[in-house]
C-alpha cells in the first residue's frame, strides 16, 4: 500500500482505459484521495479564478446582502464554521442558476466564466463517477446518470480563504477534521499546502501542492453508495502544518438536489 497520496495519470483514460480504472479502485479503496494529472480542464482557468480570489478575499467586506443564504450561495466570514472554531473566509458559488447582478460586484463580471468552469469540473467528476463503476462492475451511468448539470446540480464550487495566523488559540483549526458529504470533491490548492489527509495507516499525512494536479477525494454518499469499496477520508487543516494565507478552491460534487437518495441504495 502507498505511503503517500497516489497521484493518478488521467492519460491513461484513452491509451489504457482498463489500467485507468484499476489505479482508480486501488487509490479510492485504500485512500480515498488522489490527485489527477493530466486531465483537461485549463490551468489558466483555475489561475483566473485564484487571482478573482485573492481580489476578493483582500478586497472590502462584501456586507450582509451577500452573506451565505438558503442555498448555500455567497459569503462566509472567520469563525463562521467548525463550531466558531475554524479561521478560514469562503464564497460558495452554488448551484447552477443565479442571477449575475447579486453577487459581489468583484466576482459579478466573472459569472458566466466560473459557470462554464463549474461545467468542465463537473464533467471530469461525471468521467471518475464512470470510471469507478466500472471498476465495481457497474454499467458505466450507475452513478453518473444522477447528476445532470442541466437540472439542479448538488454542485458547490467554494473559494476559500485562511488568513495568516501566527497566535490561533487553543483548539482552533483552519478547517477541523471531517468528511465530505457528496460523490467526489475536486480541490484546488493554490501554493500553499498544509492539507492533512488520515492514511489507510491510521497516520496523518500531509498533502503536497502538485502544480496542475487537483487532489480529488470520495464522499460519504459515494462511500455509503459504493457499500464502502470507495472510502470517504476525514481530512483536516491544523495551524501546526503552517500559518501562512493560503487559498484553495473546493469543487463539491453532487447528485442533483430532487434526488431521493434512500432510492439509489
Ligand atoms: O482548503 C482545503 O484544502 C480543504 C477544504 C476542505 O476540506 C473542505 O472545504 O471540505
Ligand atoms: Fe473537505
Amino acid at each position: 500500500m502507498s505511503k503517500e497520496i497516489p497521484v493518478l495519470d488521467y492519460g491513461l483514460l484513452t491509451s489504457n482505459p482498463a489500467k485507468f480504472v484499476q489505479d482508480l479502485k486501488q487509490a479510492a479503496s485504500e485512500w480515498g484521495f488522489f490527485f489527477l494529472k493530466n486531465h483537461n480542464i485549463p490551468q489558466s482557468e483555475v489561475d483566473k479564478n485564484f487571482a478573482l480570489a485573492e481580489k476578493f478575499f483582500h478586497g472590502p467586506n462584501p456586507g450582509d446582502e451577500f452573506k451565505i443564504n438558503k442555498d448555500n450561495v455567497g459569503y462566509s466570514g472567520r469563525w463562521q464554521e467548525g463550531y466558531g472554531m475554524d479561521d478560514h473566509i469562503s464564497y460558495n458559488f452554488s448551484g447552477r442558476y443565479r442571477m449575475p447582478m447579486t453577487l459581489p460586484p468583484i466576482l459579478a463580471a466573472d459569472y458566466d466564466r466560473i459557470q462554464e468552469f463549474k461545467k468542465s469540473v463537473w464533467e471530469l467528476a461525471l468521467e471518475l463517477m464512470r470510471g469507478f463503476a466500472i471498476a465495481l462492475n457497474l454499467e458505466p451511468d450507475h452513478f453518473a446518470k444522477w447528476h445532470d448539470f442541466n437540472k439542479d446540480p448538488g454542485m458547490n464550487l467554494r473559494f476559500m480563504y485562511y488568513p495568516e495566523n501566527h497566535k490561533p488559540e487553543e483548539g482552533q483549526t483552519r478547517i477541523r477534521e471531517h468528511s465530505d458529504f457528496g460523490t467526489i470533491t475536486v480541490l484546488f490548492q493554490k501554493d500553499v499546502g498544509g492539507l492533512e489527509v488520515l492514511s489507510p495507516s491510521g497516520t496523518w499525512v500531509t498533502a503536497p501542492v502538485i502544480p496542475g494536479a487537483p487532489l480529488i477525494n470520495i464522499g460519504d454518499f459515494l462511500q455509503i453508495w459504493s457499500a464502502g469499496e470507495l472510502k470517504s477520508t476525514v481530512h483536516r487543516l491544523t495551524f501546526k502544518n503552517g500559518s501562512a494565507e493560503r487559498y484553495s478552491m473546493p469543487c463539491f460534487v453532487g447528485a442533483n438536489v430532487s434526488t431521493l437518495y434512500r432510492g439509489l441504495l
